[in-house]
């Protein structure tokens, strides 16, 4: 569970007067998540989540509140904010900007299934589409945002893994990054951050690490994170595949997409080790906090510079 910013009944009740949303009722801190501060809040009017964002600053929020509005707007399954009387998206809370937003049926997923893994991939194929549209806005160069990071983490590390990060680097400073379509992407499409009810995509949330990118990396990042079992240390092709077919009956991947492919598997897998890595060797302080292993990454990144199975685009 992470709570790094208390909220108590009276700072809540003061706070929620600046919406239309009624009394409020209850509220809870959520036992899930790892970066912001989450609460379920039910009021006269309905049920929310409001999260205290810890993760990113101020300036980033109105890209990424208004990707997802535009997104809810067209269409897309996903969780919308609900705007402040004075019609902004976010306001302030014990010194945090505070978003709240509409509570999602469903449950997060815990092992994806076939059928919910195609739905993904076409969801995110759509959304890419619309991204494409898009402002684009908070560029991130990936492959340069993990060479900074890898260097703070340079002296924290062991000798292997030292290694294994120089190796990654040095492969995925090659890919043509320029040439790549970019624009508005969720960055963090992990099965914990799509609601479903059975094989009903509700919604997805926790858009926090929205950037514009290119939308194969977002790609990459949806492939690691729904085909490959930690536990197991097992990569499901026949998964990747599903997802890949489904994504391409809407958005099929170009032909510098295509090359750079197995490359950005890596990327993607090397930014989420790097973040674990961050999260353990420079911890934020916080009343309850979950933090995820780094090793589990770390295999998937070995698994992939040994693998030849994985040329899924070609
Ligand atoms: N809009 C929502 N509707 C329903 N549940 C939500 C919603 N947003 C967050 N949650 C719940 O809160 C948990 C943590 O949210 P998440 O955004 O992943 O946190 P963090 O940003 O800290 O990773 C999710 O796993 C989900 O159970
Ligand atoms: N998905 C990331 C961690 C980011 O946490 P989230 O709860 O915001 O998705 C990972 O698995 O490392």
């Amino acid at each position: 569970m992470s709570v790094y910013t208390p909220v108590t009944q009276e700072q809540l009740e003061t706070y929620l007067q600046q919406y239309s949303v009624g009394e409020l009722v209850s509220f809870q801190g959520i036992e899930a998540g790892v970066e912001n501060t989450n609460y379920f809040v039910t009021t006269s009017a309905g049920e929310y989540v409001l999260t205290l964002v810890e993760s990113v600053s101020t300036d980033q929020l109105p890209f990424i509140l208004n990707f997802i509005e535009q997104l809810s707007l067209n269409g897309i399954a996903c969780a919308s904010p609900v705007h402040l009387n004075d019609s902004h998206l976010f306001g302030e809370l014990n010194q945090r900007p505070a978003v709240l937003m509409s509570r999602l049926s469903g449950s997060p997923v815990k092992q994806p299934d076939d059928q919910q893994a195609s739905v993904i991939g076409l969801t995110l194929a759509r959304m890419h589409q619309l991204a494409s549209q898009q402002p684009a806005d908070q560029f991130i160069h990936i492959h340069q945002w993990c060479a900074e990071l890898g260097g703070l983490l340079m002296p924290h590390i062991t000798d292997s893994e030292k290694q294994l990060l120089q190796h990654n680097l040095m492969e995925t400073g090659l890919i043509q990054w320029a040439a790549l379509p970019t624009g508005p992407i969720h960055a963090d499409l992990f099965p914990d951050n799509a609601m479903f009810e059975g094989d009903k995509l509700c919604g997805l949330i926790d858009f926090y690490h929205a950037c514009s990118a290119p939308f194969l990396y977002d790609l990459c990042v949806t492939l690691n994170a729904w085909c490959y079992d930690e536990a197991t240390q097992q990569y499901d092709f026949n998964k990747a595949l599903l997802i890949l077919d489904s994504y391409q009956s809407v958005r099929p991947l170009n032909a510098q997409e295509q090359k750079s492919f197995s490359a950005m598997l890596q990327v993607a897998a090397m930014r989420f080790w790097l973040s674990r890595l961050r999260d353990i060797h420079f911890p934020k302080d916080g009343e309850v906090v979950t933090r995820k292993d780094p090793q589990g990454k770390m295999q998937l990144l070995e698994l992939l510079g040994e693998s030849q199975s994985l040329q899924l685009a070609s």
